[in-house]
């Protein structure tokens, strides 16, 4: 099952962009402040009205899709995602449930595993901090087992212990054959966990590669105009500028 976006465009915000995105694989999206990474991701979860081209999810327009179904299939965990109601935070998991028209608790327990949300989930939303409300929020997608996990900066208020944890089940997720698709700031994270890596830069698709290629010294020269140099072992490298 693939994921693609064909010539994509957003007023603006995203030019002619072409890219196909693989099941079983975690996808970094990377790229400067506002290169068009959210734009992206939104166009991709079937949120955003394009000027021309396509996101089309096995062959098939993704706009062809029943509203329901799109969310079976995609989950889709925007930018500092907003919560309309104070919940629980074990009721606001269940409701990832709602494509699924259920409530099962098993995927529901999973996810709460999974974010280390076990001591937290009987706790108001409003009563958590920002970087445990991601981790609900991110819960709540999970639950709902998508064939698709779209985020944004997931892991940027996590701590490190969490951001580590959350890699490792996005992993496991992706083993099991989901497609993971991430926008990432920190290049050292995308280098080190993502499988592929796509670049943005003022709205095209500057590098779509392996994170070798595509987050290569020219590359990060070129689109963040920044002299860097990549240090250390293969899974284990750091970004250190020059
Ligand atoms: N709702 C909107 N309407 C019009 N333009 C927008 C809208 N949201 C964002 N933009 C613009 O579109 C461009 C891409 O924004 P986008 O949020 O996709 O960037 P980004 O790469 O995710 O940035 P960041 O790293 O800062 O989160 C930016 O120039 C931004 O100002």
């Amino acid at each position: 099952m693939i994921l693609s976006v064909h010539k994509l465009s957003v007023t603006s915000r995203l030019q002619d962009v072409s890219a196909a995105f693989a099941p079983g694989k975690i996808t970094a999206i990377c790229g400067p402040n506002g290169a068009g990474k959210s734009t992206l991701l939104s166009a991709l979860a079937g949120l955003l009205k394009s000027e021309s081209g396509e996101v089309r999810i096995d062959g098939d327009s993704l706009a062809n899709l029943a509203p329901r179904e799109r969310a079976k299939r995609i989950g889709f965990l925007p930018q500092n995602g907003e919560v309309a109601w104070d919940v629980a935070v074990r009721n606001l998991i269940t409701l990832g449930r709602i494509p699924h028209g259920d409530a099962a608790q098993a995927p529901v327990d999973q996810a709460i595993m999974a974010l280390d949300l076990a001591v937290l989930q009987d706790r108001p939303i409003s009563k958590l901090s920002g970087g445990e409300r991601g981790r609900a929020l991110l819960a709540r997608v999970l639950a709902g087992e998508p064939d698709w996990i779209l985020a944004d900066e997931p892991l940027a208020a996590l701590d490190i212990a969490h951001q580590l944890a959350l890699i490792g089940h996005l992993r496991k997720v992706a083993d099991d054959g989901a497609g993971v698709v991430i926008v990432l700031h920190d290049l050292a994270l995308a280098m080190n966990h993502a499988d592929r890596v796509l670049v943005l830069d003022q709205g095209r698709l500057a590098a779509n590669g392996t994170p070798e290629e595509a987050l290569s010294e020219a590359v990060i020269a070129d689109v963040w105009g920044v002299k860097a140099k990549w240090i250390g072992e293969e899974g284990a490298k750091a970004l250190v500028s020059q």
